[in-house]
């Protein structure tokens, strides 16, 4: 179970004005369980967890095994909520070195679908030659243009190295139940296909087979992290009271911070196993709340690397920002300063104690420092890097994500600004049916 602690805003911000969003979260709350508040034919996440069957993640399981069965290497492909929560996870539970050990107990899972990179492709194309490798094809559109380019260079490959009847067997899709192209191909070519519910969008989807799939290919417990996640549902339920409810505390504070000028959160965690986490949760919050000119901005730093670089700036900088760290309490492996006879870099004092506890006092005084350089802080407790506690984790931010939403007052469930980018790239590239916008942008031009 994570818990939440406020205090550290307390000074820029009070506690009553923070508790007086009671009525705010809870009309956001009863907006969310009734599905009478913007955008709710995509609530599909908010009972997701509990009500995962068994039977689901047995054929979950049992296609991951099909896969560690038959490769040595799985590129997953996908971009945006189609990418970030599985690689969340993996990341956050994997041991820091995995593809580089001899002995694997899993096959090393690699991502593709998620930028344009000629040379990124070429060389993980390169990689692949010798190797025995599946694809899953993610993606809830099932015409998102990055992914269907990897997908087509690695669809072709897998046949071509390892035989149609073998790709069939290595190839996964995870897309919509009718629509788009990945349905359309995984139909036509008979490859066992997951469905992503339509009322459950991109960002809010870890819990679907988008991020299920390949966390159990890369050996993790997904029923673990669903019990993390059912967990939370619970905790920051509708009949939690505000005072006990982490979502709704989460969801108040920032909201009363970015009142008060700090438009800038940046998540810190003191652990780089956590930096996908933080690269997903910029996803769900960026995406659900920056629209009609408003919004939080959704930074995120991995400390204490980024205090030898971005810290001048947190300490002394203009002061829009404000920090939400997450820490782990305990770790996985034991590891102690040794004593050195000549210590002529001078630690010998902290000889014999735990590297956790110099990166705790590490977190402790950077909260400090922060809060005299005029840095509101929250702190996110996790028990520890496992399935449950990162299960919990990401639900917590979602439940919260989805009040702090309501509460600003945009429709936190679609994205329509995404759009733009791809309007200009198709008609730059003369896709058909983009001729009069082909026009218009090479005017400009
Ligand atoms: O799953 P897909 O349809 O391929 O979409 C992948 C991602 O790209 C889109 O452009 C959206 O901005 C994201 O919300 C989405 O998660």
């Amino acid at each position: 179970m994570i818990s939440l602690n406020i205090e550290k805003t307390f000074g820029f911000i009070s506690k009553e004005n923070v508790f007086a969003y009671e009525a705010q979260v809870k009309a956001a709350q009863e907006a969310l369980e009734k599905g009478t508040g913007k955008g709710n034919d995509f609530l599909g996440w908010l009972h997701l967890p509990s009500s995962i069957t068994k039977e689901h993640l047995a054929d979950l399981k049992a296609t991951a095994q099909t896969l560690r069965d038959n490769c040595e290497v799985v590129v997953v492909a996908g971009i945006g909520g189609s990418y970030l929560g599985a690689r969340a996870v993996i990341e956050a539970l994997s041991n820091s070195f995995t593809w580089l050990q001899d002995k694997k107990t899993a096959p090393v899972i690699l991502y593709a679908g998620h930028n344009i990179g000629e040379d990124y492709l070429y060389e993980l194309t390169e990689y692949l030659k010798d190797k025995k490798f599946g694809v899953i094809n993610i993606s809830k559109s099932g015409t998102t243009t990055e992914t269907a380019l990897a997908f087509r260079l690695l669809k072709k490959q897998c046949e071509d190295q390892r035989g149609k009847d073998t790709a069939k067997r290595v190839i996964v899709a995870i897309t919509d139940a009718k629509k788009g192209a990945a349905r359309v191909t995984a139909d036509n070519e008979g490859y066992k296909s997951f469905i992503i519910p339509d009322n459950v969008g991109g960002r809010f989807s870890v819990l679907t087979p988008v991020g299920l799939l390949p966390i159990a290919v890369a050996g993790f417990d997904i029923e673990k992290l669903v019990a993390g996640a059912a967990s939370m549902e619970k905790a920051c339920g509708q009949d939690i009271p505000f005072a006990e409810n982490p979502a709704a505390i989460y969801a108040a504070t920032r909201n009363e911070l970015y009142k008060n000028g700090k438009k800038i959160e940046i998540l810190v965690n003191f652990n780089p196993k956590l930096h996908y986490v933080s690269e997903w949760w910029k996803q769900l919050y960026g995406e659900s709340e920056g629209k009609e000119n408003k919004g939080i901005f959704p930074a995120a730093v991995d400390f204490s690397t980024d205090l030898h670089s971005m810290g001048q700036w947190i300490q002394e900088g203009e002061r829009s920002i404000y920090e939400t760290v997450i820490s782990v309490e305990k770790t996985q492996h034991s590891l102690q300063v040794p004593s050195d006879g000549a210590n002529l870099d001078g630690l010998n004092f902290l000889a014999g104690k735990h590297v956790d506890e110099v990166n705790k006092m590490a977190e402790l005084g950077t909260q400090l420092a922060h809060v005299d350089g005029g840095v509101p802080n929250m702190r996110i407790v996790i028990p520890a890097l496992n399935e449950e506690s990162i299960g919990s984790l990401l639900y917590f931010f979602e439940k919260a994500c989805g009040i702090s939403g309501y509460i600003l007052g945009v429709n936190p469930f679609n994205q329509p600004g995404v759009e733009a980018y791809k309007k200009n790239m198709f008609a730059l590239l003369n896709k058909p049916g983009y001729e009069a916008e082909s026009k218009a942008i090479q005017a400009r031009l």
